[in-house]
């Protein structure tokens, strides 16, 4: 198991008693302003001491409090990321990259110079001081000052949330890069679902101080019931496709998926290529006979497999579209009207995809209408 945790600590009024496993690439800790994500990273880091409980990463005991053991945070070999990249302002970029190198000792340095730069793309910046630097090249210096250390695990809280949507498109496929070429395992505290849609493998759900559910980041987007409020009308299904072909009388890109094709504005990438798709539950209609004289261009045909009571007038009925679930949210009058039940087969009419290019580094990112 990668990292493994259960611990309980009172913070004033507020008690933390979190409980999760998880051996994805990327975990995100997801939950609301004040949920505890913060404090789960902190005790994760050994920033602070538990009450009760044990940490594992990668097969080390971090924290066991029965036990009497606590690794001291310098020893545990964690790299953090923070939303502000906190660089030495009076030295170079370069400089900062070695600063994070030099606390390792050499004989468990594992992470190579130059392949962090290329990973980064901050070959250019070298000799620029902080102060010159982008918001976003400043988050790729902190991220890169971080795997200099060799962590055994990177610890990432909330590391765009201080940059413009166009700083975060700049610096998304960077990470996707991390997770996917690096061998680290990455924990991601995260408040947006559309980030953890496009970064996770797996997420971990925080509300209160409790883990309210945690899995395979597809399973956990599509209960809209557990996202915070306000982030509720982004969740949905998530997709893994595969680039089929492009059709170029059309400018489209064919994507398959187990649910059958989809259809998008052409996208800039080879085909083969994996590409995760996000479809919202408000942008997805449903169907009793398979819709005809519809601009929309993507129909999957499903079975309902449950029907959730959603917020004020609306219902969330769950399809199974060939294994993939795709979540419609519709009124409950359209329920009616239509006369939806368990076990019907109907045709979900997709009006809007959000995609995000797994495995770029062109920055590619945004919405597309059916
Ligand atoms: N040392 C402390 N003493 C008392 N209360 C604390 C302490 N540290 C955190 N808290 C409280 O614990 C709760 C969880 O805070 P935390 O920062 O972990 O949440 P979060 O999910 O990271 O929130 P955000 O997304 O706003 O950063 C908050 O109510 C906070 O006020």
């Amino acid at each position: 198991m990668t990292v493994a945790v259960d611990i309980e600590q009172q913070l004033g009024a507020f008690g933390l008693r979190a409980r999760f496993a998880s051996s994805g690439r990327l975990t995100a800790l997801f939950g609301p302003s004040g949920s505890g994500k913060s404090s789960l990273i902190s005790v994760i880091a050994g920033l602070t001491r538990p009450d009760k409980g044990r940490v594992e990463v990668e097969g080390r005991v971090l924290v066991d409090t029965e036990a009497g053991i606590f690794v001291p945070k310098h020893k545990r070999r964690i790299g953090m990321v923070f939303q502000e990249a906190l660089l030495f302002p009076h030295m170079s970029v370069a400089h900062n990259l070695r600063f994070g190198r030099w606390f390792t000792p050499p004989a468990e340095r594992y992470v190579d110079m130059d392949a962090v730069v290329d990973l980064l793309g901050i070959g250019p910046l070298m000799d620029r001081r902080p102060g010159r630097l982008s918001g976003g090249e400043k988050q790729r210096v902190a991220i890169g000052r971080a795997l200099l250390t060799s962590p055994r695990l990177l610890l990432m809280d909330e590391p765009l949330a201080s940059l413009d949507e166009a700083r975060k498109a700049e610096i998304l496929p960077y990470i996707e890069r991390l997770r996917d070429e690096t061998k680290i395992p990455i924990v991601y505290v995260s408040h947006s679902v559309a980030e953890v849609a496009r970064l996770a493998s797996d997420v971990v759900m925080l509300s209160e101080g409790r883990v309210t559910a945690s899995g395979p980041t597809a399973d956990i987007m599509q209960r809209l019931d557990l996202l915070p409020a306000e982030e509720r009308g982004e969740g949905g299904a998530v997709l893994e496709t595969t680039v089929m072909r492009h059709d170029a009388a059309f400018g489209m890109t064919v994507l398959g998926s187990k649910a059958g094709e989809v259809r998008v504005p052409r996208l800039a990438v080879e085909a083969g290529a994996p590409v995760r798709l996000r479809i919202r539950a408000r942008d997805v209609m449903v169907a009793t006979v398979e819709p005809k004289g519809l601009s929309a261009l993507n129909v999957l045909p499903g079975t309902i497999i449950a029907i959730e009571p959603g917020e004020g007038a609306s219902v969330e009925v769950h399809i199974d579209c060939s294994g993939v679930a795709v979540v419609a949210r519709i009124t409950r009058q359209s329920r009616q009207a239509l006369e939806l039940e368990v076990g019907r087969p109907v045709f979900a009419v997709i009006k809007t995809v959000s995609f995000d290019k797994a495995n770029a580094t062109a920055g590619l990112s945004g919405e597309i209408h059916g």
